[in-house]
């Protein structure tokens, strides 16, 4: 997918106007304690790929939020894209209003983000459209309302985090090719977090490097066993990719991903995927479409 001019302010003279929304990768995820709350503190590293919803965005001058496309299984006042709008409405008090369309193609309930990716985009493209002028950081703390992963796409580079996964730190990860499956399976992220037998005692590391598989020794994913024993489709998509790379479910499943030197590499996996899995040939990227908005 070509990303490049989503992000030029002067190519946006239409009425609507497109904003990508990429899904993200967790290259490793650590559970390494619990807040009073019952919230987790993670340790991950989040990166973004080339699968995208993209948000198409209408001015309103009559202030009203509106979703205009169908999501069967979300309700227009639940999906995370109205509610960011919603809240970006009344943090700034802006009077203008926005329809909103979502052309879906990341997978929902995968790991890969994409509720979080929509609202984040609608964040960071309103605040433009409506020249609220919030800065990153606001955006980002405003983000977290939303959700865990809103943040790192506000924040729009690869990233190492801590806390729940709103401190952040930019990392550089090679930008490369990977095979990522989806299972016929949705995971509910809260039913994995809540599962007595998840471990919740890894202990903390330093920020690592992810140059070669030498690099990303001991760096796992905790959410994977539970997932796996709740989900045996997760454990069953891990062993296809594992005959072939180091493989690792992302977030909280169920989609799980392997790294390969090059786009035919990953291709000549992508094709022998058994059925009843959907897969895909993506590649990942530092730097978020919509870095360079404000
Ligand atoms: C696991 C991760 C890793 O990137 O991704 P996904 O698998 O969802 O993509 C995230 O931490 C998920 O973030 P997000 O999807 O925004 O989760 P939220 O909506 O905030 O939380 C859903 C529920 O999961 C539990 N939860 C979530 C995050 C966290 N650090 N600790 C938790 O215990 C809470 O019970 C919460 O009510
Ligand atoms: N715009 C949206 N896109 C996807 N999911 C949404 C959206 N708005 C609300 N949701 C809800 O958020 C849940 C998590 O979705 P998503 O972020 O795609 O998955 P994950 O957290 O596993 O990465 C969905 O099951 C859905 O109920």
């Amino acid at each position: 997918m070509d990303l490049a001019g989503w992000h030029d302010p002067d190519t946006m003279m239409n009425d609507w106007q497109d904003f990508p929304a990429p899904a993200k990768l967790n290259l490793f995820l650590h559970v390494t304690g619990r807040r009073p709350d019952g919230y987790h503190l993670l340790q991950t590293a989040f990166t973004f790929i080339d699968l995208c919803d993209t948000i198409s965005i209408r001015v309103r001058a009559d202030g009203q939020i509106r979703r205009v496309s169908e999501l069967a299984e979300v309700p227009p006042e639940a999906d995370l894209v109205v509610r960011a709008a919603r809240l970006l409405q009344q943090a700034t008090g802006c009077p203008l209003g926005a329809d909103l369309r979502v052309d879906k193609q990341i997978p929902m309930g995968g790991g890969l983000g994409g509720g979080s990716s929509d609202a984040a985009t609608v964040l960071l493209a309103l605040n433009h459209l409506w020249q609220c002028g919030l800065d990153r950081p606001v955006l980002q703390a405003l983000g977290l309302q939303l959700g865990a992963d809103v943040p790192v796409f506000v924040f729009g580079h690869s990233a190492f985090a801590e806390g729940v996964g709103e401190v952040l730190q930019a990392i550089e990860v090679p930008e490369d090719w990977y095979v990522l499956l989806r299972p016929p399976v949705q995971v509910p992220t809260a039913e994995i977090f809540s599962a007595p037998d998840l471990t919740r005692n890894t202990k903390p590391i330093k920020m690592p490097v992810f140059r070669d598989d030498a690099t990303r020794r001991g760096l796992s994913n905790d959410l994977q066993r539970v997932a796996c024993r709740l989900y045996p489709q997760v454990a069953t998509a891990l062993d296809f990719l594992q005959q072939y790379a180091e493989a690792m479910m992302t977030g909280s499943g169920a989609c799980v991903f392997a790294r390969f030197g090059s786009k035919e590499a990953a291709e000549a996996v992508r094709k022998k995927t058994p059925q009843g899995l959907q897969a895909w040939v993506v590649r990942g990227y530092n730097v978020h479409p919509l870095r360079k908005l404000n």
